[in-house]
């Protein structure tokens, strides 16, 4: 039986860590707050009380948490993967992060003996349910391998795109891109509504040509009924697009769309939407 721990079981990692379980690999979780690991204990998961636990039992862990700040913690804080992560054994850190905080936390393991691998996802909710993620790795080709029975069984496409930090800035360039699409979506659709369109009518128009994609079709009728519930928590996607706009001043790279887009989405966290999906950005619009 394949063996794997997971940390992190917010709306992304429970979901993953489920695919592993009911996959029938034995797997190991932890997660800040301890209701959050009940579903997955009562399908058959162990629970332990530390991410150094779960690094010192298994072979290799994944982890899916919010941002740098909470990679960072359970990271290097006390009773965190360094103090666990031992000859060989390998990590994972899945959650959205700049590269910078990536190499730091892969440099740390790799100097405690341990191996580390990046690969942030695309995709939200539901491919993380369906097991159809994108999972873009870098670093350490051995663990690479290793991990991929679970990739499998998480994704519908695994790719690694070389070292360390070039799977952080993968997933920022593709999530700066979403990020500044549905700003102008939600713009598009406010303006509609306010000139007298149909918010169907709209949609229709618009999937029906050259800017149709998964995302309109999906969020359009959300946003029409205003259903906000998180798939994807605004707050992350601020938090990406805060860290594509810091990316884009180290390698000199102009982003005036994406730096509005990071204020839009500022705002409306500051206007209390963070939790919502990112889609709610579409409220702050409107107003
Ligand atoms: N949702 C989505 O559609 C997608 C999200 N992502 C990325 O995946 C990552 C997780 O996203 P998602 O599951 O949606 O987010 P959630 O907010 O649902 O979950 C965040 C997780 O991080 C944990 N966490 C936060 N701060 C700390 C800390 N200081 N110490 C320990 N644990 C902490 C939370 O623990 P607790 O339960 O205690 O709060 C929780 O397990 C993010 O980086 C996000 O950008 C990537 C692709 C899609
Ligand atoms: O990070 C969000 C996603 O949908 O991908």
């Amino acid at each position: 039986m394949q063996k794997f721990g997971f940390i992190g079981l917010g709306i992304m990692g429970s979901a993953m860590a489920k695919n592993l379980v009911k996959a029938g690999c034995s797997v190991t979780i932890w997660n800040r707050s301890p209701e959050k690991a009940e579903e997955l204990a009562a399908l058959g998961a162990e629970r332990a009380a530390t991410p150094c636990e779960v690094v010192e039992s298994c072979p290799v862990t994944f982890a899916m948490l919010a941002d740098p700040a909470a990679a960072e913690e359970v990271c290097f804080g006390k009773h965190g993967v360094l103090e666990g992560i031992g000859e060989g054994r390998g990590y994972v850190d899945m959650s959205t992060v700049d590269p910078a905080t990536s190499q730091r936390i892969g440099v740390a393991v790799v100097a405690k003996g341990g191996r580390f691998l990046e690969a942030p996802v695309s995709g939200s909710k539901k491919p993380a349910e369906d097991g159809t993620l994108i999972i873009l790795a870098a670093g350490d080709r051995n663990l690479y391998d290793e991990a991929m029975p679970g990739f499998e069984k998480m994704g519908k496409k695994i790719i690694h795109l070389g070292d360390v930090g070039k799977g952080a800035e993968m997933k920022l360039v593709v999530n700066m891109v979403m990020g500044g699409m549905m700003a102008c979506f939600c713009e598009g659709l406010a303006l509609g509504e306010k000139a007298g369109l149909a918010t169907d009518a709209i949609l229709d128009v618009i999937g029906a040509g050259a800017m149709a994609n998964p995302m309109f079709a999906l969020k359009g009728g959300l946003i029409r009924d205003r259903n906000f519930a998180p798939a994807f928590p605004l707050k992350h996607m601020q938090k990406d697009l805060r860290l594509a706009v810091a990316l884009g001043d180290r390698v000199g790279q102009p982003l005036v769309a994406s730096a509005a887009a990071n204020e839009l989405f500022k705002g409306a966290r500051a206007a209390g939407f963070g939790d919502e999906d990112f889609s709610a950005i579409f409220k702050t619009i409107e107003r």
